[in-house]
Order: structure tokens, then sequence, then C-alpha cells
């Protein structure tokens, strides 16, 4: 059993002045990146500070959270890694960090959506943090709609674990285990579930998703929303973590809880290769990483040359199934706002988030840079604008989705002439300076 705050003896810390931490789960795209903004925006006389774990490269969260908007009192980032393994010591140190340099009093973290948060949290019960720190929680946002896509007309859902041959043995391509079964552990692990993107279910949908969850993690505390818009109360200062019931019915720290469950080593540390087929425990950190388990890869796309918006609409609208999750910033030929991009699933979002720094009158850009300092990244031709892009995806046919952005890119000839599209057909407008404007391609 892994002692906890309370618990008695425990590494845990059980100072009063311990930063309650809530650690954020949930499937690419389900989410997460919402509900932190939407804690922030509404943090009231909190001070949040928030650590972001991304999948790709690029640390696309962390650029949409930094925006001077929000009253985040930190904001750190690790990228490329998976904070429950390679990057744990990097979250051990940008916690304590975190700590030291600001006055805080809660601390969000959001690991990426191939996350395990069991084994993140674990992180603020063992270790240096839990100096500091003490769970307060784990939210899981889901993805109603994709949740139910994968378990609904099942009883109890159930893993579907690695693919078999015909003896009933785990192949050799035993890494490759369906996403859904992340889902699975992603409900498992938490302590408040939210029914996201409720509004794309109806009242039958969202009961019969709230019975999934509940057969998953009995007792579980769930809450329906559209966009991440959770009461605040039922998310933050929740002192849920700790007092989990396990399944034998004792009161216990949710380390102890799961760990008849889940398998936890006496550590508490989450043993996810055991019951991924990968032999060795999680602190001995040579276990199989999520994204090599669930065969998730990632690349950047990144363009100083505008897309043509008639045939990048149509690409993004018809998206190759592999693309799981993709997102960044478009530059797009016609416009001069710079565009948020948010692909999950079949969705597709643009976003026009303000105007280009090029595309500002001289004293606008000679203002902007006196209050944000200089661009570091200014080119020649192009100023600001650019193209960013973390494309995520299981089987990913790298080359081809490259290819066929590449192929949106407006010609020199379009360039020249221009590309006779009225890019309003489908780009969101940004007219007033206070609201963003957005368009759904799909
Ligand atoms: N229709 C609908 N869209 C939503 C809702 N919540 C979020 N979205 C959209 O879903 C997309 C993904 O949302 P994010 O908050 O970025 O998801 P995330 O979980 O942070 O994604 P990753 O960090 O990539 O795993 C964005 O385009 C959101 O605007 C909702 O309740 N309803």
């Amino acid at each position: 059993m892994t002692p906890g705050r309370g618990l008695g003896g425990g590494p845990g810390s059980s100072d009063d002045d311990a930063i309650p931490v809530t650690v954020l789960s949930g499937s690419l795209g389900a989410g997460k990146t919402t509900l932190v903004n939407h804690l922030l925006s509404n943090a009231g006389e909190r001070d949040i500070a928030v650590l972001v774990n991304d999948v790709g490269a690029v640390n696309v969260d962390y650029d949409l959270l930094s925006s001077d908007d929000l009253p985040a009192v930190g904001v750190a980032e690790l990228s490329n890694g998976c904070i429950c393994c390679e990057l744990r010591d990097d979250l051990e140190r940008a916690v304590v960090q975190l700590a030291d340099g600001k006055e805080f009093d809660h601390l969000v973290v959001e690991p990426s959506g191939i996350s395990e948060p069991g084994p993140v949290a674990r992180q603020f019960i063992n270790g240096p943090a839990a100096a500091r720190y003490r769970m307060d929680a784990v939210v899981t946002v889901l993805d109603t709609p994709q949740f139910l896509d994968a378990f609904a007309g099942e009883g109890t859902p159930e893993r579907r674990g690695a693919p078999t041959d015909a003896a009933g043995d785990e192949t050799a391509d035993e890494a490759a285990r369906p996403l859904s079964d992340l889902l699975v552990e992603q409900v498992e692990d938490a302590d408040v579930v939210l029914l996201n993107k409720a509004d794309l279910c109806d009242e039958a949908a969202l009961a019969e998703a709230e019975d999934l969850v509940r057969a998953l993690r009995p007792g579980v505390e769930t809450v329906r929303t559209e966009h991440s818009a959770a009461p605040l109360e039922r998310v933050l200062d929740v002192d849920l973590y700790e007092h989990r019931d396990d399944p034998d019915g004792d009161t216990v720290g949710a380390d102890a809880g799961s760990d008849d469950q889940h398998t936890h080593d006496d550590h508490g540390d989450h043993d996810h290769d055991d019951r991924h087929g990968h032999g060795e425990g999680h602190d001995g950190h040579d276990h199989a990483h999520p994204d090599e388990v669930y065969g998730v890869t990632s690349f950047v796309y990144r363009e100083r040359r505008p897309f043509h918006p008639e045939r990048l609409a149509a690409v993004l609208r018809d998206l190759p199934a592999s693309v799981v999750r993709s997102k960044g910033t478009l530059h797009v030929a016609g416009s001069d706002q710079r565009l948020n991009y948010s692909q999950a699933g079949p969705s597709v979002r643009v976003e026009a988030v303000g105007p280009w720094v090029d595309a500002m009158s001289e004293a606008d850009q000679e203002l902007y840079r006196a209050n944000r300092g200089d661009g570091a990244d200014w080119h020649d031709e192009w100023g600001d604008r650019h193209t960013e892009l973390v494309v995520i995806g299981v089987d990913l046919d790298e080359t081809a989705v490259r290819a066929r952005l590449d192929d949106c890119l407006c010609t020199d000839a379009e360039l020249e002439d221009g590309t006779g599209v009225d890019p309003a057909e489908w780009l969101p407008e940004r007219t007033d300076e206070e609201e963003a404007a957005v368009v759904s391609l799909a």
C-alpha cells in the first residue's frame, strides 16, 4: 500500500501548506486544455499554476495556455515525452522549481492524451514533489461521443488487449494496443469524470455513458459538461484522491485502493507493464511507454508559405482515419488572422485569434514589440506568418499526410495572382477584439 497524506507514516506531505494538485487525464482532444482554460478564466481568488505535457515535439497546449489573457501564475511545459516515464525526473524538477519560484495555491497538471494518470499522480505521493504538494484528485475528461463509440452496447467496458494468435497468445505485435484500452485506464484511475462534449449527445447517450463510467469506476463523481465548463467546486479542492474506497470497502488512500484493482507494487507505483504484458514495473523506468504501447506516433509540419484556403479545407475535412488528433497554427492565403486549428477525430475547428503581427500597421507593430518583445522567429518574407501543426496518429503514414498538406500550399502563380477564393467562405473572421471567431469544418 502506498501511504498518502493522513494515512500515517507515509512519504506524502502531511503539511497543511502542501499545494493541492489536480492531475487531468483524458484522450487526445477530449477537452483537457479547454478545461485548463476554463479553470484559469474562472479562478477567482485562486492562484493556479499549470504544468503541460504534450505528445509532439511542439507543445501547442503550452502556447495556448501561455497567452497573456490567462491568469495562470506559472506555466511550465514538458514536451516530447511522457511525464510518467522518460520525463519523470523533469516533472519532479519542474514542479519543485514552480513551487520555489512563485506563489500559487493550486497546481493543475495536464499530461498528454496518451498518458496514464495513475503514475503521474503517484509522483506527488512519492518522490521529492511529495514534500511540497498533495494530490487533490485525478480528473478525467471524456470525449463522450468517442467513449460511447468505443464501448456503447458492452456491459462493462473491457480492455481489449494486444492482438492474439489462434492459440490465444499475444502476437509478436504485442506493443499494439487499441487506444480504447487507455480510455478504460483513464476512467479507472479517475476521481472525477467529466462527460464532456455533452452538446454532441442526447439524454439517453449521456445516461448510457454515465452507466459505463460507473461500471468501470463505481462511485466516481461524474459531471456533464459542454466545453469542459465544470463548476470549479466539482473539480478543484475536492480532496477526493485520498478518500477513495478500495474494492474491499476500506476507506484508504487512493493508491492502496487501486492496488488491488491495478496490480500496483509496494511502492505504490503503477505497474502498467504487467497490465500490458511488458514485464518490468514502472519504477524500473524500463517499461514500454504509452506511445509504444498504443502505437501512437506524431510529427510536426512547419511551413512559411500559406495554404490555399479551399484546398486546405478539403484536406482537413477528409483526413485519413489514422490521424487521431492534429492541432496548431495555420497560415492561410488571403487571411490576416492567425488561425488556431484543432482536430479531434471527426471534428475540425478553426479559430481566428487575432492578426499576425506582420499584418498590423507599422505603429501597431512597434507597440506590439515594445509590449511583447521582438518575435524571435521573424522571416524576411513572411514576418511571423507561419504554419506549425502537430499531427498525432496510430499507424500514421507521415509521408502521405505531409504530401497532402504540401499539395495545399499556394503555388508561385497563386502567390503572385491571388487564389481567386474568398477565404471568408470558410475562414473565421475576428471582428470583435474580445471574441475569437470559430468555424467548424466537419
Ligand atoms: N463540440 C464540442 N467541442 C469541444 C468541447 N470541448 C472541447 N471541444 C473542442 O475539442 C477540441 C479539443 O479540445 P482540447 O481542449 O484542445 O483537447 P485536449 O484534451 O487538450 O487535447 P490534447 O491535449 O491534444 O490531448 C477543441 O477544438 C475544442 O474546442 C465540447 O464540449 N463540445
